[in-house]
């Protein structure tokens, strides 16, 4: 056994506030806790008014709201106490300073209370990252995610395809312990089924896979358009700031320029890039090389055209129409256009931008809404499902005389790809407890 140090560390933001908490966790909280107050630990979960005192002086430092959360029903799963103290650098930094006096106690690094709960199995690698995907978000959409990832949804969709194919595993190495005895002659292949149809469940969700790793790191737009069509004028529009620089001199924008909004709930990433057309400027080449880059990785594209060249669409702008583009016509306060296939808006003006933000946040909606929770938001969740799934397609494209030593590495590894996710892996105990409850020998 390991023995853990207690590690203690402000739990809130820095800065003056009315309360600050300070979180200690580890086998000497409860003991920090008895010193500190010089009192015996309050009940367990219940809030209670004591003085602080340093350990060594005896000096008061502040009165605080103490909580005792004794361990294995924690957050971490250890020891855990909060104090309660006033808000405020002073009070903050004797508090600490008193905290590092006694012993086996020392500051926390980043991250170490979510590792020491995931260590103690409190939390999985996904609830983990939930955690701080919810300290993190800032639009509803990502709060809603990353609540729904944090109390252990998303964990316990993967942990149960992870005991089915376990499951499935078992039926397939029984029939390779047991090949002499007397078993049905099926029991290696009934694990067959039970792989198509996981296999089929987890493709699905890989081609929904975009929509939670849009959630979490938002939607891209690109806006595209001949120089001068006021594409930069159309980004400050949105923003609502000058985030790039207007001119009335084509050329403008040269590089790609990145403006991060937050869209009724809906993070998005709006790119203004430089003007498309025939240059022999070497700078601005390279510009329009990068916009038209980016616009082919973006989500989708806003191609913007000045009302006055209305219905000429220019050349540069023609190969990127279709669904993935919405096509608005700018300075309508210059030349009116009649309803058309196009948004009207007037960047200088602001009139139908407000449609135009609606119209923004249907198409984002409709890209990343989801009612069933998403079971991928990050590219690891989605590499790892992926090497499941080729090792599952491998099982199943096995004839069947195939060896059922091989078919068993299959479903053994994809097993350990989806172990990845929630950071499970412990194929091997779950092969015996099923093994315990299997009906064969005994
Ligand atoms: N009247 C009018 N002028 C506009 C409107 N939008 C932009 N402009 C003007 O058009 C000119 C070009 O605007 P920019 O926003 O710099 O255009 P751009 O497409 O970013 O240009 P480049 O970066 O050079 O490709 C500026 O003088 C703007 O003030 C509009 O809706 N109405
Ligand atoms: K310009
Ligand atoms: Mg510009």
């Amino acid at each position: 056994m390991t023995v853990m140090d207690t590690i203690f560390a402000l739990a809130s933001g820095r800065g003056r506030a009315g309360v600050a908490v300070f979180r200690l966790s580890g086998p000497q909280a409860g003991a920090a806790l008895e010193s500190l107050t010089g009192q015996s630990l309050p009940p367990a979960r219940a809030a209670r008014l004591r003085w602080l005192k340093d350990p060594e002086t005896a000096d008061r430092l502040d009165q605080a709201l103490v909580l005792w959360f004794p361990g294995p029903g924690s957050f971490t799963g250890e020891d855990v106490v909060e104090l309660q103290i006033h808000g405020g650098a002073a009070v903050s930094a004797a508090v600490a300073r008193a905290l590092g006096k006694l012993p086996g106690l020392r500051p926390a690094e980043a991250g170490e209370y979510a590792r020491r709960a995931f260590a103690n199995d409190r939390l999985d690698l996904t609830s983990a990252e939930g955690l701080g995907d919810l300290i993190n978000a800032e639009t509803e959409g990502q709060r809603r995610q990353a609540l729904r990832q944090m109390d252990g949804a998303m964990e316990r969709i993967y942990e149960g395809w992870r005991t089915q194919l376990i499951e499935a595993l078992a039926m397939t190495e029984a029939a390779i312990d047991f090949a002499d005895e007397d078993l049905p002659d099926d029991v290696g292949l009934r694990a067959r089924p039970v792989v198509a149809e996981l296999c089929a469940a987890m493709e699905r969700e890989l081609t929904r896979a975009p929509v939670g790793e849009r959630l979490r790191d938002g939607l891209t737009v690109a806006i595209l358009g001949a120089p001068n069509a006021g594409k930069s004028s159309l980004l400050n529009a949105l923003a609502r700031r000058e985030a790039a620089i207007v001119s009335d001199r084509a050329g403008t924008t040269r590089d790609v320029i990145e403006v991060h909004l937050d869209l009724h709930g809906l993070p998005m990433t709006l790119l203004d890039t430089a003007g498309l057309h025939d240059t022999v400027d070497d700078i601005e080449l390279e510009g329009i090389r990068r916009a038209r880059a980016r616009a082919l990785t973006a989500d989708f594209r806003i191609l913007l055209l000045d009302a006055r060249d209305w219905p000429v669409m220019p050349e540069a702008l023609r190969d990127l129409t279709g669904p993935d583009s919405l096509l608005v016509i700018n300075k309508t306060d210059l030349r009116a256009v009649e309803e058309t296939a196009g948004l009207a808006v007037s960047a200088k003006t602001g009139a139908g931008i407000d449609h135009l933000i609606e119209t923004l946040t249907a198409r984002a909606e409709a890209l990343m809404s989801s009612s069933e929770p998403v079971l991928i938001t990050r590219q690891r969740h989605r590499y790892a499902l992926e090497d499941c799934v080729r090792e599952l397609q491998r099982f199943l494209a096995a004839g069947t005389d195939r060896d059922f030593e091989l078919l068993a590495e299959d479903l053994r590894m994809a097993a350990r790809a989806l172990g990845r996710i929630t950071g499970r892996v412990d194929v091997e105990d779950l092969l015996d407890v099923i093994f315990s409850e299997f009906c064969i020998g005994k």
